[in-house]
């Protein structure tokens, strides 16, 4: 259901982002999503800044082992660095199901992800709150982590009360378009690559099988 990368970006990623994040203009978030009544943060708008940090985190989303056994990424939006200061937050929403993309095909959000750039120690609130049924999971992730979660749920960031608190967020839409189904083909995967070899080599092939057909049958080109 979610997936927390710890160590995304290396320390060096961390400290150019959170320059660019200090250093660059950023402008109201609702720019973006100009009938939001609950979007209260800044995203950058400096065209050279934009480039670079967004290269910066699609690189480390691409280069991520875990993201990718998890995510069975198809296409991801660039990553937009976003602040929240003082009385900023985001309040319940859900993500649009289809993202406009420079490319000209729109992205359909499968999964969103947080990549968190401010030590959680320096900012008061923030959290980010994923609804699930009627439970709640809060996050506030270290500096260079990141999480990835359903883009159908509602889910919103409280409000902040002390500092800043620096994201980059993202949008991804998954070769699998069915979370049940990701999760399943990620714990068969996992099983196989743990156990795979301990098995006799003719049923580690069987079940190499089942993971390649249902890849074949489930995923997205
Ligand atoms: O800042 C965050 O962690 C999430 C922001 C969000 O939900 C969004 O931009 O849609
Ligand atoms: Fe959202």
């Amino acid at each position: 259901m979610f997936l927390e990368i710890p160590e995304l970006l290396t320390a060096d990623e961390i400290a150019e982002l959170v320059h660019m994040g200090a250093t660059a203009k950023f402008v109201d978030g609702r720019a973006t999503n100009p009938h939001s009544k609950v979007k209260q943060n800044l995203i950058l708008a400096d065209p050279e800044a934009y480039k670079r940090s967004s290269q910066i985190m699609f690189d480390a989303l691409r280069r991520s082992e875990e993201f990718n056994n998890w995510a069975f990424p198809k296409t991801m939006a660039q990553p937009w660095l976003t602040k929240y200061g003082v009385g900023g937050g985001y309040g319940a929403h859900t993500d649009v199901a289809f993202m406009q993309q420079p490319s000209g095909r729109p992205l359909r959000s499968d999964l969103s992800c947080t990549i968190y750039l401010t030590a959680p120690e320096s900012y008061d609130g923030g959290e980010l709150v994923v609804n699930l049924g009627t439970s709640q999971v809060t996050i506030k992730g270290a500096a260079g982590s990141a999480i990835v979660y359903p883009s159908n749920t509602l889910h919103e960031v409280m409000p902040v009360t002390r500092g800043e608190r620096l994201v980059g967020l993202t949008f991804i839409e998954s070769r699998i378009a069915s979370g049940e189904k990701r999760d399943l083909l990620y714990e068969l995967n996992e099983v196989a690559a743990l156990e795979g070899l301990n098995m006799s080599w003719e049923n580690y092939t069987r079940l190499q099988r089942v993971q390649m057909c249902l890849l074949r049958n489930w995923a997205e080109n």
